[in-house]
């Protein structure tokens, strides 16, 4: 049996990043952004004015004083003139300032009578001006890597990119398998349950940037199995979930092996988790899961999500870590690692004494999980532990 650590380095070794396509702005949030792309004009591209008011010349700005009003200056309809001395031009918010002018006075600050403004008694000192280029330049640079979301698409837009160059989505398959699941909305055997690690996976990886195709479920004999990788082989990841034990029906070790899978590693020390197995077949990269529920959802948090990182071409491909305090003792931890399903409140950990892989119900209430190393002996509360947000 391999570490934790161990396996994660070998289930990254297995996948890299993919190719990049470019796709209409519109399509682009969620995506990675897979090169840096250039700022094809200024923001704003001239200097504008922030408020409704007055252009005027800064150098004539004192209280009470006069000017004749010569023009206009709106948003999309700038004053085409040049402003002299004792005169302003109505402008409103997002206009250019017109040739001459340096200075915004806001319409409260003033009051005209037919053509004619004259300045309070006090005039704020602020010109209230965006100078060209203030927001971003002409060959400025979004970088990249990263994960587009909507300011990002706001700031493209303004730059002029109507296509963005994104990493192309991972296709991955899920094969779930087992004689006892069916699908959620069937109506199960007496002895069947309903297939549940292929939905919240196949969510887990949707959120993350691939898109999923969930295979028919194979049933557990050689030639379902044998027909439902076929079904997968055009994918980047193929996901098998469940059969990887050590039961005469966890067919999916000898089936893979038969279809000439490399192994890079079978089990991991951790809990849940252990039966975890990867390595290449038919030229595409495949992890088998355990079927445990929790195992599965652990399973892919803990390495699928990461691989998935790595062929989107982030650079971080890990969750961060965080830590937190106890908030009631717990036992000391056996020789397997454990990603102990945990809540938050009040800023402690709190990890569920019911901790079988197969309560979904415990998972979906967690919102932590809380890191076990191997061996690591009882801690009491207010001890620092380690933990990952889920
Ligand atoms: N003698 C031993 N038995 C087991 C060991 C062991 O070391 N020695 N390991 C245990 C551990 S740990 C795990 S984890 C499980 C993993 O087994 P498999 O990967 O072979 O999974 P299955 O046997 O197919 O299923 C286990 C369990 O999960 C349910 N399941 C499977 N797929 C799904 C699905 N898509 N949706 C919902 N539920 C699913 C299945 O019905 C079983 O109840 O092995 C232990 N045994
Ligand atoms: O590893 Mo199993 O995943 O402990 O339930």
């Amino acid at each position: 049996m391999i570490s934790v650590e161990e396996a994660l380095e070998a289930v990254l070794d297995l996948v890299e990043p993919l190719d990049t396509e470019n796709v209409a702005l519109r399509a682009a949030n969620g995506r990675v952004l897979a090169h840096p792309v250039t700022a094809q004009r200024s923001q704003p591209p001239f200097a504008a004015s922030s408020m409704d008011g007055y252009a005027l010349r800064r150098a004539e700005v004192e209280p009470d004083a006069m000017f004749k009003v010569v023009g206009e200056a709106a948003a999309g309809h700038g004053y085409t003139g040049t402003l002299r001395a004792g005169q302003a031009v109505r402008i409103f918010t997002g206009a250019p300032v017109p040739e001459g002018a340096d200075f915004v006075v806001i319409q409260e600050d003033v009051t005209r009578r037919g053509n004619l403004i004259t300045l309070g008694h006090r005039v704020d000192t602020k010109d209230n001006i965006r100078p060209a280029g203030g927001d971003f330049t002409m060959g400025e640079q979004l970088s990249a890597s990263r994960i587009l979301r909507p300011a990002d698409i706001a700031l493209l837009a303004a730059m002029n990119i109507a296509n963005v160059p994104v990493t192309r989505k991972p296709i991955i398959a899920i094969l779930a398998t087992g004689d006892e699941l069916v699908q959620p909305g069937e109506a199960p055997g007496p002895d069947q349950i309903i297939a549940s690690n292929s939905y919240g996976l196949s969510a887990m990886f949707e959120d993350a940037g691939a898109e999923v195709r969930m295979l028919p479920i194979a049933r557990d004999t050689v030639a379902s199995l044998k027909q439902a990788f076929a079904l997968a082989r055009d994918a980047d990841l193929i996901v098998t979930i469940g059969g990887a034990s050590v039961g005469d029906h966890d067919l999916i070790g000898p089936v893979a092996a038969e279809l000439g899978m490399k192994q890079a590693f079978y089990k991991v020390a951790m809990r849940p988790g252990k039966p975890l197995m990867a390595g290449r077949i038919n030229g595409t990269t495949m992890i088998g899961l355990p079927g445990n529920p929790v195992s599965a959802m652990v399973c892919g948090v803990i390495f699928v999500l990461p691989m998935l990182r790595r062929m989107l071409g982030l650079t971080e491909v890990y969750a961060p870590i965080r830590s937190a305090p106890l908030g009631r003792e717990i036992d000391a931890n056996g020789p397997r690692a454990h990603y102990m399903r945990a809540t938050l409140r009040d800023g402690a950990l709190y990890p569920d004494d019911r901790q079988d892989s197969s309560l979904l119900s415990v998972l979906a209430q967690a919102d932590a999980l809380m890191i076990r190393p191997p061996r690591d002996p009882a801690q009491n509360i207010g001890d620092m532990q380690q933990y990952l947000v889920i």
